[in-house]
């Protein structure tokens, strides 16, 4: 069992910007799972799209990939024969326990966990590319920069995965669906607190766009074909597929 998420359930005197620390990774099971819908879901289906995705002597890159969890996932569907996992995030406190999540379990698909800036590590020979709730923490002119490394390092008929917090462009169903996630994460058991707390502290570094914003700029990385294939309130996942072969 992990720890319970309590970090701002105490009003704190000079909120800071969000950042993740060893706070934060010490409850972060609970926290992912208790702030965003349909969470465990993505993680479960990204091992699906891994069995269809992964191909032999490819790479797998999970970017961001805090305690591991896609990692796992997709450790846990892979059948075909040298493919590597490589898992990035440039939390010390987050890599650290990713490593000790990885290696409890035994594999025969390898994992290399590095601490580093997803902006900086080369992507080449992948088959497959997760981004589950990363992008929206790298400032939005960097992003694109990302998905096109992201595209080029990406095989033909490979797939990146893209799960994000989403604004909407009608304002009447962003309020709708910013309150359902409200609704969620009060049902889940956070006061208004917490979540305001929360709220302000994520508010400068986790910039949202709309489903809209980001296949444009999928298609403009390369990627022609993009669709959701998750939503649940103002969160949810894309696929980006790399034209195969011909
Ligand atoms: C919301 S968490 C991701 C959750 C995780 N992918 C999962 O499925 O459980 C965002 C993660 O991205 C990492 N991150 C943010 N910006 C980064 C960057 N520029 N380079 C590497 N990691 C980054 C953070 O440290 C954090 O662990
Ligand atoms: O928007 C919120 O309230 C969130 O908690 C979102 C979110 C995320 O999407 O990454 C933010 C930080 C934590 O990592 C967990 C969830």
């Amino acid at each position: 069992m992990s720890n319970r998420d309590t970090l701002f359930s105490a009003p704190i005197d000079k909120l800071g910007d969000w950042t993740f620390d060893e706070r934060v990774a010490e409850v972060f099971p609970d926290m992912i799972q208790r702030s965003v819908p349909g969470y465990s879901n993505i993680i479960s289906m990204i091992g699906m799209l891994a069995e269809r995705f992964v191909k032999p002597q490819t790479r797998v890159y999970d970017l961001g990939c805090s305690l591991g969890a896609a990692t796992l996932s997709i450790r846990r569907s892979v059948r075909e024969e040298d493919c590597k996992i490589i898992a990035v995030d440039n939390s010390p406190a987050m890599v650290e326990r990713c490593r000790r999540h990885i290696d409890a379990f035994r594999a025969s698909t390898p994992v290399e966990v590095i601490e580093a800036d997803i902006r900086d590590i080369p992507i080449e020979n992948a088959s497959m590319v997760v981004l589950n709730f990363t992008l929206q923490f790298l400032a939005p002119d960097d992003r694109l920069t990302l998905l096109k490394r992201i595209w080029q390092g990406l095989n033909p008929g490979g797939a990146l995965v893209l799960s994000e917090k989403f604004s909407f462009e009608n304002a009447e169903v962003g309020e709708l669906l910013f309150n359902m996630h409200h609704d969620f994460k009060r049902a889940n058991g956070y006061s208004e607190l917490e979540i305001s707390q929360k709220r302000s502290m994520l508010e400068n570094v986790m910039l949202t766009d709309s489903v809209e914003t980001h296949k444009a700029r999928l298609r403009q990385a390369g990627f022609q074909h993009s669709e959701l294939w998750f939503q649940c309130f103002n969160f949810g996942s894309l696929v980006a597929l790399k034209a195969g072969a011909v």
